[in-house]
């Protein structure tokens, strides 16, 4: 598996190439258009084993490290003449970044660093390619001079040599094993021993270590960070994409399957004639659709943002680094959560490798895990939502994302109920705004109380999490609000475009609505009549876009080798399908089992036998 993994990653990557040489070398935005091309993933169903040394290796040596390092390491990364990786958890460390083990020691006798995994604790575990396919990855430790701790820095290491592939000296590295799902990324651990490299190894773009040993604070710390916030919104993309994938499978299928008459005596119908699968599969479509739009709002936001570090304009990071958790949190849960809903969907059958939702699914399901856990960044989020909560108390202005935060706290309370979707929009928005309030109270009390900040994040946790939740849920409807009725392309769209869109909107704004029902309760008095009349409302919407269902998956343009599903296969001949997947297992070459005369032959002769006995 790892070997077909390495080749058709290198298929691709020869195609990123070509495709960076058309946009811009290395730039930021050709990624989206690659996962367009869901080749990528489709070609490689166990895994990329290249995708860090792509969206992690080679960005880092760009970002972080100077033009000269970059001449040195960075093109060679970029043309793929060494393959590298992002070594930064370890078997002891992965979201407490501070508390990583690995050390960098500075020798100002050599200018070199000495780098050491002390413990087996501060082994690095899991940085993806880092088993068997890397021979370089960014190392990053915490830096020592005169023994004095500065902060975490990342160091360009050379672990295996580039003609024999052999581990060099001092460098202990492997595969760390079997996992449920991306088994051809080769995750890998490394430990290092005295190991030294030169000084000018270390990534010196934001912070330096000069020759004789005095060190040079970064301006900003975080951008150390920045990395890690590029995957983030990757992520938001590539997810919103692994559920379009799984919507569009459960579609295709829904309107194949027949089953279970709704009216006595008619045929069986279509399944996603039935109002219950309706609810299983269409908001899973327009869920697919509103992250989608949403990182690629990100996606900008990071363009702009990268380019303004680069010219040590640092004013946006804050504003950028809220958003990628927020989305990459959301969309990995949401993603998640609707794979596995929609093979629900879809039966017996659903539960088949021949359908590749499960694959799809343990493709989408770790990231909810790496490049930040996700309850983790919650609280990143929750901890951000605490300080800007402080500044409207103090009447200041809110980055933009926040806006609509700094608008309901001035509401003394909701308006008359409405229903219309900027009335549902506000209301997600104001039960955020009180869930702030109230997390606010309790943190703020505990801090009072004479509690340290990180043990009020700790102990007021539950309601931070909330708050950061609805303010994802705000924003992502926000921005879906936006793009169907503020855009400025809305007039270039055809009448009945327009409905499907608006479709769309009315289902993901009452969804939503529904799902925090509780929540919003807390803060609006809305009466049964006014929640019933949603109901008919969700009913209607899924009624409305049933005969939509199809075209709008179709639109996400996969085909079928890359939803590699004999479930969601555009021509529709599912059952010739599943029966030739079924004749191409292994068991069925042959009539009769080996098993049969080693095992189950003599346990059946020796039931007989003792059953005879006992009659005796
Ligand atoms: C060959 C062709 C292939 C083609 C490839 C392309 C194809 C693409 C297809 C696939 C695309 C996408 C799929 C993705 C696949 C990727 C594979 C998996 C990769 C996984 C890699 C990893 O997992 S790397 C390791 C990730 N680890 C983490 O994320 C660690 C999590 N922990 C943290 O981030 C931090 O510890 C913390 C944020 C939780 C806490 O930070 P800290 O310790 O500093 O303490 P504070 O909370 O007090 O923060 C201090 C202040 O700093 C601010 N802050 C924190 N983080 C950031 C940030 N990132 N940016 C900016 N600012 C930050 C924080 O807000 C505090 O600020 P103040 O309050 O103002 O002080
Ligand atoms: C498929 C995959 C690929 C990966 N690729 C890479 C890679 O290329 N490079 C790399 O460096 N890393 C990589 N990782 C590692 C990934 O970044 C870490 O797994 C992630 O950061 C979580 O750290 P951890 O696993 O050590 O969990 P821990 O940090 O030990 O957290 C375990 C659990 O403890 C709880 N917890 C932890 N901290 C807190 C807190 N502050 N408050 C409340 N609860 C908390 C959470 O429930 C969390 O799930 C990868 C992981 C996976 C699964």
């Amino acid at each position: 598996m790892a070997s077909m993994s390495v080749k058709h990653a290198i298929a691709a990557a020869k195609k990123l190439r070509s495709l960076q040489e058309r946009f811009n070398p290395g730039g930021s935005d050709i990624y989206p258009a690659l996962m367009g091309d869901e080749a990528i993933t489709a070609l490689i169903p166990s895994g990329n084993p290249l995708s860090v040394h792509i969206l992690m290796f080679t960005r880092a040596l760009r970002e972080q490290g100077t033009d000269e390092q970059y001449e040195k390491f960075g093109r060679r990364a970029d043309n793929n003449e060494i393959i590298g990786t992002f070594a930064q958890t370890e078997l002891g460390h992965g979201t407490y970044l501070r508390g990583l083990e690995a050390r960098a020691d500075y020798d100002r006798g050599t200018e070199e660093f000495v780098l050491n995994t002390p413990k087996l604790s501060s082994y690095k575990w899991w940085p993806g390619g880092l088993g068997q396919t890397c021979n370089y990855c960014i190392f990053v430790a915490q830096l020592y001079i005169d023994n004095e701790a500065k902060g975490m820095a990342m160091f360009v290491v050379q672990i295996r040599d580039e003609e024999t592939h052999m581990p060099l000296p001092g460098v202990h590295v492997g595969e760390i094993g079997k996992k449920m799902g991306l088994n051809g990324v080769n995750n890998g651990f490394l430990g290092l021993k005295d190991y030294r490299v030169p000084r000018l190894n270390m990534l010196m773009r934001h912070q330096q270590v000069l020759p004789d040993g005095r060190f040079v604070k970064s301006p900003v710390s975080q951008v150390s960070y920045f990395p890690m916030v590029f995957v983030r919104c990757m992520v938001a993309r590539q997810n919103s994409n692994y559920l379009a994938q799984a919507a569009t499978i459960a579609t295709r299928y829904s309107v194949i399957r027949r089953q279970s008459p709704i009216e006595e005596g008619q045929p069986e119908p279509k399944i996603l004639e039935h109002l219950t699968q309706q609810m299983k599969v269409i908001p899973e479509i327009v869920t697919a659709v509103v992250y989608r739009l949403a990182a690629a709002n990100l996606q900008n936001m990071y363009n702009e943002t990268a380019e303004a570090v680069y010219r040590k304009d640092f004013s946006r990071l804050p504003e950028l680094h809220a958003l990628a958790c927020i989305l990459k949190v959301a969309t990995s849960y949401d993603s998640t959560y609707g794979i596995e809903r929609l093979r629900q969907a879809c039966g017996g059958h659903g539960y088949l490798t021949a359908g590749n939702l499960g694959n799809i699914f343990a493709m989408a399901a770790p990231a909810c895990t790496y490049e930040g856990e996700n309850s983790v960044l919650y609280l990143q989020v929750g901890k951000i939502l605490m300080k800007n909560w402080s500044q409207v108390l103090a009447g200041r202005e809110l980055m933009p994302s926040m806006a609509y935060i700094s608008e309901c706290s001035k509401m003394t309370s909701f308006p008359q109920w409405t229903g219309s979707w900027e009335c549902l929009l506000k209301a997600i928005q104001y039960a955020c705004v009180g869930s702030i309030r109230l997390a606010f109270q309790s943190y703020n009390a505990r801090v009072q109380s004479a509690q340290s900040q990180t043990a009020a994040v700790n102990y007021s946790g539950l309601e931070l999490t909330k708050a950061a939740e609805l303010h994802g849920r705000s924003y992502v409807a926000g921005n879906f609000y936006q793009q169907i009725v503020n855009s400025p392309n809305k007039h270039q769209r055809s009448p009945q475009f327009q409905k499907v869109l608006e479709n769309m909107l009315e289902l993901h704004l009452i969804q939503i609505f529904f799902r925090h029902l509780g929540d919003i309760l807390r803060f609006i008095r809305i009466t049964e009549d006014e929640i019933s009349a949603l109901q008919r409302r969700l009913e209607e919407v899924l009624k409305e876009l049933r005969p939509d269902a199809v075209a709008i998956t179709d639109a996400f343009d996969f085909n079928d080798k890359i939803l590699s599903s004999a479930l969601g296969c555009y021509d529709g001949n599912v059952y010739e399908r599943l029966f030739e997947a079924a004749l191409k297992h292994p068991l069925n070459r042959k009539s009769v089992p080996d098993f049969f005369e080693a095992h189950l032959k003599p346990f059946m002769k020796e039931n007989a036998d003792n059953a005879k006995k006992s009659k005796l």
